[in-house]
């Protein structure tokens, strides 16, 4: 992990050499001072000026304060570098990686990761070790220094930081064992908020606002409390540094006092050692902090780590090409959604030759959405052959594959954006011509009318300015300007007044004259004016047909088409 969290560093180290080295000159400057704080005592007592040393001081002081601000800027902006860094990484295999792995994340976890977990990379990667180490410096300088002034008084003041300083390295792997929940704990309650933000309107339906307000509330308590043993380590270690230069400036003051009472140790020599001494208090402290930091980072890192060892999709961007409608073959395809679930698709077979309109019908549960699941390669069919335009969907480039699919959910998403934004979304480089006729054949013109600033109209966060009917002809608009060579059309279930019914019924009749169009079909409409329909049940298909020979000839449609269908 420690090697991971270097990996991080490298690309900034030169800068942070410099800015270690300007923290370094600083410290330098710091140390000088206690002697120089020594000649002017020195000065005062054989009765010379004291302009000298004075002046060295000042400057010292001047040096050591210009430089170290340096340092600690450009120790900044790397942080700020790393962070961002990480950020881009950890998104871009966000984005990338496998469906059926994101199914099993939580969105607000998700979140924490990139805002939360990569800002703690911050700390630790320049603060952590550049200040670590400037404070190693710091601490050995003094060190030498105490040495320099009396080697007695620097093995009492050694025997005390050498012992507490053990009793902090025992304490250091419960801080990260403690930063580890912390920040798991945050985690948790960003997919929780994210839970009940999702379901907004749910939740103020269901009147379940006190339960969802209590059970984020319950998760930010249990960050809190890791939080507080975070804290709670953190300060015991901080004690006990204290607690070791407090002690050592006792037994340093009465060991110290005997000799100058002996006459083996100058006045200004214990002056200078005792502001030695207490020169240690930073240092020790930086160094404690600097040890708290790692632990958070190491924290942190595994938890980036975590998403980025996911396995990712190949990133084979495909601009769309025009082609003719393609047809598609599943035989005998098995899947589940992973090894300890149930079979979805148990050996489904059926065909939809190029072109036309062509309807899965079957009830809930049937498998009818795990088909476009599996054409899109959402997941990967566990058997059987899946082919698209006769080739094996496994030997399809992914990219190329998607790019001769459109795909239409059946909550026909619309994103935070303007309608042209969304109706961009899968096809960038559409031209303007394009984009008019796509909003002319899914009826949208009067809509686009309606909108206060025509197609420059923010639709909302999720579309909320839109209508149910409205949100899938732009979901049908935006897939249709990708031009695909076969439509996934999953038919909204929500009714449909009945003009928008109409023209949606006009939409996918016309899009099926030019392409090949599946859909997952609700509506009666949508069923009678099929070519073929295939009949789902339990995994399997039960039945393939047009809908006057179903109606005659199986029981399950028969059914289905009395109950379920929204008749229009
Ligand atoms: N992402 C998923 N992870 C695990 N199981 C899933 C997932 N999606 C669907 N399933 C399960 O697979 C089965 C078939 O689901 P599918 O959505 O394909 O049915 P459907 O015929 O489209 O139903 P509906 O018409 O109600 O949408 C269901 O039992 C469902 O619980």
């Amino acid at each position: 992990m420690v090697k991971e969290l270097l990996a991080y560093i490298r690309p900034h180290r030169k800068i942070l050499v410099v800015g270690g080295l300007l923290s370094l000159i600083g410290s330098a400057a710091g140390l000088a001072m206690p002697l120089l704080a020594k000649y002017v005592v020195d000065a005062f007592g054989q009765d010379r000026s004291m302009a000298g040393p004075l002046l060295w001081l000042t400057v010292a002081v001047l040096v050591g304060a210009v430089v170290s601000a340096g340092g600690s800027y450009l120790m900044e902006r790397t942080g700020e570098g790393i962070v961002l860094s990480a950020r881009r990484k950890l998104v871009d295999r966000m984005l990338r990686l496998r469906v059926a792995d994101v199914d099993r994340l939580k969105p607000g976890d998700l979140l924490s990761r990139v805002t939360g977990d990569t800002t703690l990379l911050r700390a630790v990667l320049t603060n952590g070790i550049v200040e670590s180490v400037s404070a190693a410096f710091m601490l050995v300088g003094a060190i030498v220094m105490m040495a320099a002034m009396d080697g007695v008084l620097l093995l009492v003041t050694l025997l005390i930081v050498v012992l507490i300083g053990g009793l902090v390295a025992l304490i250091m792997p419960k801080i990260q064992r403690a930063q580890t929940h912390a920040q798991e704990a945050v985690g948790e309650m960003g997919a929780v908020l994210d839970r009940a933000l999702q379901a907004y309107r749910t939740v103020k339906a269901s009147g379940a606002e006190e339960r969802e307000i209590a059970v984020v509330g319950e998760a930010a308590v249990r960050a809190r409390d890791r939080g507080l043993q975070v804290a709670g380590w953190t300060s015991l270690a901080g004690v006990a540094t204290w607690m070791a230069v407090q002690i050592a400036f006792v037994a340093v003051l009465a060991v110290g006092g005997a000799r100058v009472a002996s006459g083996t140790l100058d006045v200004s020599s214990l002056i200078a050692f005792l502001l030695y001494l207490f020169y240690l208090v930073p240092p020790i402290g930086q160094l404690v902090q600097g040890g708290v930091q790692l632990q958070q980072g190491l924290a942190a890192m595994k938890r980036i780590k975590e998403i980025e060892n996911l396995p990712a999709e190949p990133a084979d961007a495909v601009t769309p090409a025009d082609g003719p409608p393609i047809g598609l073959t599943f035989m005998d395809v098995a899947f589940r959604y992973g090894d300890d679930r149930p079979t979805v698709h148990d050996g489904v077979s059926f065909e939809v030759p190029p072109g036309g309109l062509t309807a899965l019908v079957g009830p809930s549960g049937a498998g009818k959405s795990t088909v476009f699941g599996l054409l899109e390669r959402f997941y990967d069919h566990q058997d059987g052959l899946i082919a698209i335009d006769g080739r094996d969907i496994r030997e399809w480039p992914l990219g190329e594959l998607r790019a001769a699919l459109g795909y239409v959910e059946q909550d026909a998403p619309v994103l935070a954006g303007t309608l042209r934004e969304n109706l961009l979304f899968a096809a960038q480089n559409a031209t303007e011509e394009e984009l008019r006729r796509a909003i002319a054949r899914t009826r949208l013109d009067d809509l686009v009318d309606r909108l206060p600033d025509g197609l420059e109209t923010a639709v909302g966060h999720r579309g909320v300015l839109l209508s149910g009917g409205e949100r899938q002809r732009v979901a049908i608009a935006r897939a249709l300007l990708r031009r695909p060579r076969l439509l996934l059309l999953d038919e909204a279930t929500s009714q449909l007044d009945a003009v928008n019914e109409l023209r949606l019924r006009e939409v996918i009749a016309e899009v099926a004259t030019e392409t090949t169009v599946l859909v997952i079909a609700h509506r009666l409409s949508t069923v009678t004016n099929a070519d073929r329909i295939v009949v789902m049940e339990g995994g399997r298909v039960r039945a393939v047909g047009t809908h006057d020979e179903l109606v005659g000839g199986d029981e399950l449609y028969r059914e289905l088409a009395a109950t379920q269908f929204l008749v229009s």
